[in-house]
């Protein structure tokens, strides 16, 4: 079981309170000018990977407390709790085993006194071989046609994964050109399947439970148009795959067990890209390479589990994100990274984080007196610079930012890689140092402007600085950095929870939602005026139908 310790009450906490107003009134710089070693002491290597966290608003101290306070949370239990399988998701009664799914084979995970790796490597040797038979071409379609297309119909968990990854990895795409449809909207399958071959295309059905009503109607979208064109059911299994925990509604739906790619209720949808939802992975950069990122994310875990908290990678990122969110008021957290081919990296973390962290209640079932979970937004660099940097540089809102960059680029074009970077490295030093009143004014002297424009112009011009940033730099985003990568914010959003003390795996809020959407779909079913909301709900209903 996890501890329930209100981290409020911790004598870490008051010690952070007097460190908050120290270090209000200390410059960010002025910490760099007084120790030369600044980087080396808060910066620290994972492999091929440099988190410099040394641009944040802490001096040792700070650093120091917010360690005491992670013990005193008891968070090296939490973790063992967490790794070892105990059953620490308590509002569904699961254990929270991610990390079992990027063991090695033979390296024992024990879940209820059962060793659970056979059956993990089971599934993923069924993923291997799939993937080679679908790459090589000898999976065949029913007019004998090798595949080329394969469109994975998920939603939540069962798609911001996979299309994150295959993103962040297209310099290791397979021929297989691999699509993604999630949004119920009838445009989402609409556009996709308007490009593609029924003869030659191959379906995964990636739903957790099976049930999710947005997945199912793409699901029996996807299967009319490809009766329409096979015109025969015996053909669907050489198109459609399930990957699932939910054996029953998948052949319900008419899918061979054969077919089926299986995993278990351990795995939390936020957290299933290395389960068999990873199938749209393996079959997009091969199975390998889908290894490979699971080993990156192996070795986190070790990291994690094995390193002192004072040099632990994710530990020291959630302590960071704790000390901005609940001692400077910081509501949101930026993560920009510094790589086109990541370019989901925000929205997959979207999920990640604000599904796991977005709660209000404690473990112990009482209203949280303290935040939790931030806003977690983000766009490649350096669009986000032209778009909504002007508030993190002067706005009124401190938004801690974690910037993300390769040192090697996958594609070296000219200086394009050279140009990106200095933009990257920039940044974080413009957000720390800002721009004193005097230098604007300096500037604008020389700009030859007279004295009353200075004075006009000048505090528009100020930069305030002292905004927290931390760099990830990374040799090179491949598949194993990329595992390292997704498993170190994983942590991250546990640790935090530990120290709120709420349940990160659960997700109840979205409950609400979808059921009400489950009341209100049979009265569009129909013409008759709708009575039985508020009249906000009742008016919108009702000029729908009228204009439907
Ligand atoms: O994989 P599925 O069972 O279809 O679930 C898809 C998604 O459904 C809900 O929105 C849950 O809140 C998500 O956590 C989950 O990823």
């Amino acid at each position: 079981m996890l501890p329930t310790i209100n981290f409020t009450q911790t004598t870490a906490f008051q010690k952070l309170l007097e460190d908050k107003k120290r270090l209000e009134s200390l410059p960010l710089k002025s910490l760099f000018h007084s120790d030369k070693n600044r980087q080396s002491t808060y910066s620290l290597y994972f492999q091929d990977i440099l988190i410099d966290y040394s641009k944040n608003l802490i001096d040792a101290d700070t650093f120091q407390h917010l360690i005491e306070l992670a013990k005193e949370c008891q968070l090296e239990s939490a973790i063992k709790a967490q790794l070892s399988g105990e059953l620490i998701n308590q509002t569904e009664g699961r254990a929270v085993l991610h990390t079992a799914l990027r063991k090695p084979k033979g390296e024992p995970q024990l879940l209820d006194g059962v060793n659970i790796n056979a059956e993990i490597h089971q599934v993923r040797e069924h993923m291997k071989e799939f993937t080679e038979q679908v790459i090589s071409g000898t999976w065949k379609g029913y007019t004998q046609e090798a595949i080329t297309d394969i469109v994975n119909i998920g939603i939540g968990g069962s798609d911001l994964g996979p299309v994150m990854v295959t993103e962040a990895l297209k310099p290791y795409k397979t021929r297989l050109n691999v699509h993604f449809v999630s949004n119920v909207d009838g445009t989402h399958i609409a556009e996709t399947l308007k490009k593609l071959n029924p003869a030659t295309t191959l379906f995964l059905i990636a739903s957790k439970t099976f049930t999710t009503q947005e997945t199912m109607a793409n699901a029996f979208t996807a299967r009319a148009w490809f009766l329409d064109a096979a015109q025969d059911e015996s053909a669907i299994s050489k198109h459609f795959v399930a990957l699932s925990t939910n054996k029953s509604q998948v052949e319900k739906f008419g899918i061979d067990s054969s077919n089926m790619f299986a995993f278990w209720d351990w795995v939390g949808g936020r957290y299933s890209l290395w389960s068999a939802i990873g199938l749209s992975i393996s079959l997009s950069i091969g199975y390998d390479n889908f290894e490979a990122l699971l080993e990156g994310a192996h070795d986190m875990d070790n990291h994690l589990a094995y390193t002192p908290l004072e040099k632990n990678a994710p530990v020291i990122l959630a302590l960071l994100g704790i000390w901005y969110i609940n001692f400077w008021n910081a509501p949101t957290h930026a993560i920009l990274p510094y790589d086109q081919y990541m370019h989901r990296f925000a929205a997959y973390f979207q999920q990640g984080d604000m599904e796991s962290n977005g709660k209000s209640v404690d473990r112990a079932g009482n209203h949280v007196n303290y935040a939790t979970g931030p806003v977690i937004w983000g766009e490649p660099g350096t669009n986000g610079q032209h778009a909504f940097y002007q508030l993190i540089h002067q706005g009124t809102q401190m938004i801690p930012a974690d910037f993300i960059a390769p040192a090697q680029t996958h594609n070296p074009i000219g200086n394009h890689h050279t140009l990106l970077m200095s933009n990257f490295f920039a940044q974080t030093e413009a957000l720390m140092n800002g721009k004193s009143l005097d230098t604007v004014i300096a500037e604008l002297q020389k700009a030859g402007l007279n004295d009353e424009a200075i004075q006009k112009l000048a505090p528009f011009k100020v930069f305030e600085g002292n905004k927290p940033t931390n760099s990830i730099l990374a040799k090179q985003i491949n598949p194993k950095t990329l595992g390292a990568l997704i498993a170190m914010y994983e942590h991250k959003i546990f640790v935090q929870g530990v120290i709120w003390n709420i349940f990160s795996y659960d997700q109840w809020g979205v409950e609400l939602g979808k059921q009400l959407a489950n009341s209100i779909l049979p009265e569009l079913e129909n013409d008759q005026t709708v009575t039985s909301h508020d009249s906000s709900t009742n008016g919108l209903i009702n000029q729908f139908k009228a204009w439907r």
